[in-house]
């Protein structure tokens, strides 16, 4: 443990917090326990497995003593056999039986952790993907993916192994010093004296420990991010030359490491010097004392052999539980994270697909009355300040104001990512709360700013759009997104990888896939967030033919950065500052001579 925490010279181990352990924290975890259930059959045996593992080890001890003294024709106890023979091979049918219950101790171990563990990683992964997008605007995603993937091994790892390890640790430590009594009370006294000073100087040098090793971990977590930070503005670095600066920076921080490292190697070195002095010295103490016990005919040969089995047993156990009581610290505060995220509220989404059909047609009527938002993770600035406006069924409304407006905050709430404060939402002039979220979301496409595809074909990306589709449908949806013809000349056409393993496709060529994704979900809204960035004239005329055929015939909201494309709109609602200051085609906002629309339409018209 200690020696992975020092080691700074590989990639940093990931420690997990650790969490205290008591009755809130044991109460709030108490939710995971269910996971067992199914199977506790299982995991009872293997306890019961476990502990009659733990017991036959127990026995060699006394066994090869015995042994030795009926070797020098001494016989100590009588429930033993006297005979060297017998005793061998009592020994070899315990250790028989021992391998065959650790056999099965680890596999049902295994069975239970790993059938319990992926139950509670189904469950944290539909819970995530079900969760409200202020969850996410709050988290980063790295942060969630950890607590899918080191949080729940850790989980997992104290099922399979600290558990057992500490349930066996503490049979062989109660029974060790049981025997150790049994073979000698003056012995075991003097043995156990010294362990209170074992016990303070081993807190006081531990802790000193634990606190320059975070310390370490924090100034190589820290050059860790200089080393992540230049390499993701890898071109900036480049551009203004400073290759020099970067690497004196990581040198610095580097250096930092070596000196905190250091410091801990002098504390590990001292701890490590005191427990082998501890550790020999009670050794020699033990064979002193008891070789003196020996010459007055006190203890048998064989005795003491097995006393210094057992007493090393119990060092042994001794010596493990520092780490197994952190490990459990740690689960324990994985557990809390994990129980975290399934405790939290979800939407009212069901994981089984046919939950999720509409229920209730929306023809594409859209209105916002006095909608009044401010985002939940920065509620002091209100975004939307009583903004309204309506889409009849089929109209192109398009939504333009200055960069931080509100515009894409619109979107959001029509896709019903956030709920207003005050004012309402119509759909069909009823009440957004009257649908069900997924009959709204199954019925409003959105052609996003930036489309993001993901890691699979383009077939399963234009699929996205309605799970189950045909080829021919895929095909038909692409033909009219204008992106049929791109792919075909692909090599690996409708089948090529799309994304980080894949093919890099150009923003024009992204857009129209996303295209065909909102075409064959046919939904009676779309709404278009426009790209900032600008096509080439040739990939802008694919996608604006695109798109096109896409808004007809259903309600299309879009959000225009550019208002060359909006001229056609049946009405354009202008936004400032969240709320509507004008609204009206493109002909009656431009007599507007004092508007903004006028304003910003001569901007780019000069631009
Ligand atoms: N998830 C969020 N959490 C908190 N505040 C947000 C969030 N998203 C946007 N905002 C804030 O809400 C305001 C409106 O943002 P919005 O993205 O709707 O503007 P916009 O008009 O679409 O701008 P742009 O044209 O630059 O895309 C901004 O002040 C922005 O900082």
């Amino acid at each position: 443990m200690a020696r992975n925490r020092f080691n700074s010279g590989t990639a940093p181990e990931q420690e997990l917090p650790k969490a205290k352990i008591n009755k809130e924290s044991l109460q709030r975890i108490s939710g995971l326990v269910n996971y067992l259930k199914p199977y506790k059959w299982k995991f009872i045996i293997g306890l019961i497995f476990l502990f009659l593992s733990s017991l036959t080890g127990l026995a060699f001890p006394i066994l090869l003593g015995a042994m030795i003294d009926a070797a020098q024709g001494n016989q100590k106890y009588s429930f033993i056999p006297a005979s060297i023979n017998l005793i061998g091979i009592v020994a070899f049918v315990i250790l028989f039986l021992q391998s065959f219950v650790s056999f099965f101790r680890i596999k049902l171990f295994v069975e239970v952790a790993e059938k319990s563990l992926a139950d509670i990683r189904r469950d944290t992964y539909f819970k995530l993907i079900t969760l409200p997008m202020d969850f996410f605007s709050n988290r980063r995603v790295g942060e969630l993916n950890s607590r899918l993937s080191s949080d729940l091994s850790q989980i997992q790892d104290t099922l399979t192994t600290t558990l057992a390890e500490m349930l066996r640790q503490i049979v062989i430590l109660i029974g060790g010093v049981a025997f150790l009594f049994f073979i000698s009370v003056k012995l075991t006294v003097l043995n156990l004296s010294i362990l209170p000073v074992l016990v303070v100087v081993a807190i006081f040098l531990g802790k000193l420990i634990r606190k320059v090793s975070r310390q370490a971990q924090d100034k190589l977590a820290e050059s860790n991010t200089v080393v992540e930070e230049t390499l993701q503005g890898i071109s900036s670095v480049k551009a203004f030359v400073n290759e020099a600066y970067e690497a004196n920076r990581y040198n610095l921080s580097l250096r930092e490491v070596v000196k905190i490292a250091l410091r801990g190697a002098t504390y590990r070195g001292g701890f490590a010097s005191f427990i082998i002095f501890c550790l020999f010295g009670t050794i020699v103490g033990v064979i002193w004392y008891g070789s003196i016990l020996v010459s007055q005919g006190e203890l048998y040969v064989g005795s003491m052999t097995t006393y210094i089995l057992y007493a090393m047993f119990v060092g042994a156990a001794m010596g493990t539980f520092p780490e197994l009581y952190a490990n459990v610290q740690k689960a324990i505060g994985a557990s809390e994270r994990v129980m975290e995220i399934l405790n939290e509220k979800n939407e009212a989404i069901s994981i089984v697909a046919s939950e999720n059909q509409t229920k209730k047609i929306i023809t594409g009527e859209l209105a916002f009355k006095d909608v009044v938002f401010a985002y939940p993770s920065r509620k002091e600035i209100t975004v939307l300040k009583g903004l309204s406006f309506e889409a009849r069924a089929g109209e192109k409304v398009a939504i333009v104001g200055p960069s931080g407006a509100g515009k894409s905050t619109i979107a959001s709430l029509i896709l019903r990512f956030y709920e207003a404060q005050e004012g309402e939402l119509l759909f069909d002039g009823k009440p957004a709360g009257e649908y069900a979220l997924t009959d709204i979301r199954n019925q409003v496409a959105i052609v996003p700013q930036d489309v993001i595809l993901f890691g699979g074909t383009i077939k399963e990306n234009i699929g996205y759009g309605k799970i189950g589709a045909s080829d021919e449908e895929i095909i038909a949806a692409a033909e009219k997104a204008n992106a049929h013809n791109f792919v075909t000349a692909l090599p690996e056409g409708y089948d090529t990888l799309v994304g980080e393993r894949g093919i890099k496709l150009s923003g024009g060529q992204r857009q129209r896939i996303a295209i065909a994704r909102a075409l064959l979900k046919d939904p009676a809204i779309l709404i278009l967030d426009e790209a900032t960035s600008s096509l080439d004239s040739e990939s802008e005329r694919l996608v604006q033919e695109a798109l096109e055929i896409l808004m007809r015939d259903r309600t299309s909201i879009i959000i225009a950065h550019r208002l060359s494309t909006i001229r056609e709109a049946d009405k354009i609602v202008v936004l400032e500052k969240g709320m509507v200051i004008e609204s009206g085609t493109h002909d009656e906002l431009l007599k507007n001579e004092e508007g903004l629309y006028r304003y910003l339409s001569q901007l780019q018209f000069e631009a």
